[in-house]
């Protein structure tokens, strides 16, 4: 296993990656930090995310075994010649950015004794910097690798037992296929959600203000910062063109159905789309290594989360994730809580019920 690791921008994906490596038990990690920003890097030493911070590039990779590139893609795309030069043989550059393609194909370039492995983590936030920084944001999150023709297998091999430590399941993709899954499920939705605010703030921002949970759920990333996502819409433009025109063909076509007083005919495509949604595994970051989730509704009252998880860690289980659903505030919310097996779900449904708390499965 590697021991000496540098990260290069140490955001929330650098920051998180790092975090979550330090936190591993059974290793040892000497993580180096360079960022362009010095608070961020004061920072990240601050939290303990990096042991060490360094103003040169050159300082920051010389000895690294592993470089993480963690900085908007456009800069990930000058970072990967610029590490490569002063990265001693054999040493590993990964990146973390939302394309995959135009990383891999700049990748092509550098000099062949430094191997490149593309990689996207499917988990993120709407918020930025280090201060969103969280150890467990991988955890259960589906890891996207894209390794060049010359990495050796070992290699990939000893890398994936390394992401692994962040928790997160890996699965390696040709970058085409990578950019156009993302286009459709991460680009698009992105995009929808910006628009969709807009659309409905266009009647005035008062009204926005009685929007329930479904405009909420639908609009979380609609305040993601726009310095990340502009590099993501300019690399992946083409598949970004194709779902938007999937989209836009699907829009018209739902308003030529209302407009005909054709609403029966949307019986199937909701139909269809609840068997779709009900597909994704609801390990939910990912969409392999399927858990059990128990959905809980709960009360709007402190300390109700810590009783039920007090009561399950009790009674033997351990739980593999947790999501907040839906909160109305004053009335309560639902959680979904995840276990590695439908037995462990079954018991904690005993528990949880034992409490007074309506649960229920999908
Ligand atoms: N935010 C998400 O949800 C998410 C999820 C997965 C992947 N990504 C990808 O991760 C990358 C980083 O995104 P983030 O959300 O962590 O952004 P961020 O703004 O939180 O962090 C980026 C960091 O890079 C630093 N930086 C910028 N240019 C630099 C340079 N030339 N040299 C050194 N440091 C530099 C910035 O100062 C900042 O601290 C992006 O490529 C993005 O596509 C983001
Ligand atoms: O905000 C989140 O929850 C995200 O996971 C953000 C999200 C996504 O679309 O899924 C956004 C872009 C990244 O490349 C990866 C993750």
């Amino acid at each position: 296993m590697f021991n000496k690791i540098s990260i290069i921008g140490t955001g929330l994906i650098g920051g998180s990656i790092a975090l979550s490596l330090k936190q591993s038990k059974d290793h040892n990690f000497t993580i180096t930090g360079f960022d362009i920003d010095p608070r961020s890097l004061d920072l990240a030493f601050e939290i303990g995310a990096i042991d060490k911070k360094t103003d040169s590039i050159e300082e920051a990779v010389k000895d690294a075994e592993v470089v993480f590139l963690c900085t908007p893609v456009k800069e990930i795309l000058k970072l990967i010649h610029t590490v490569s030069s002063y990265a001693r043989a054999g040493t590993i550059i990964t990146d973390v950015g939302s394309v995959k393609k135009i990383v891999l194909k700049e990748a092509e370039k550098i000099k062949k004794d430094v191997y490149f492995i593309g990689g996207h983590p499917m988990a993120g936030s709407e918020r930025r910097g280090i201060t969103s920084a969280d150890p467990f944001l991988f955890e259960n999150a589906v890891y996207v690798l894209c390794p060049s023709f010359n990495v050796p297998i070992k290699m990939v091999n000893e890398f994936i037992e390394l992401i692994k430590l962040t928790g997160a399941n890996i699965i390696l993709l040709d970058p085409e296929i990578h950019d156009r899954i993302a286009g459709y499920i991460s680009h698009l939705p992105q995009l929808i959600a910006v628009l969709l605010v807009n659309t409905a703030g266009s009647m005035g921002t008062d009204y926005l203000s009685l929007s329930g949970g479904g405009f909420k759920d639908l609009t979380r990333i609609a305040s993601s910062q726009f310095e990340i996502w502009r590099d993501i819409i300019y690399f992946n433009k083409e598949k970004i063109i194709e779902a938007l025109d999937n989209f836009i063909n699907g829009l018209n076509r739902y308003r030529d159905l209302i407009k005909s007083d054709r609403i029966d005919d949307f019986k199937s495509e909701f139909d269809n789309a609840f068997k779709l949604r009900n597909e994704i595994p609801s390990s939910r970051k990912g969409f392999i290594n399927v858990l059990h989730d128990v959905f809980i509704m709960v009360e709007d009252k402190p300390g109700v989360l810590s009783k039920i998880s007090t009561a399950l860690y009790q009674g033997g289980l351990n739980i593999k994730d947790i999501e907040l659903l839906r909160v109305r505030e004053g009335i309560g919310g639902t959680f979904r809580l995840s276990f590695g097996s439908d037995k462990d779900a079954q018991k904690a449904i005993e528990i949880i019920t034992e409490l007074g708390y309506k649960v229920f499965t999908r």
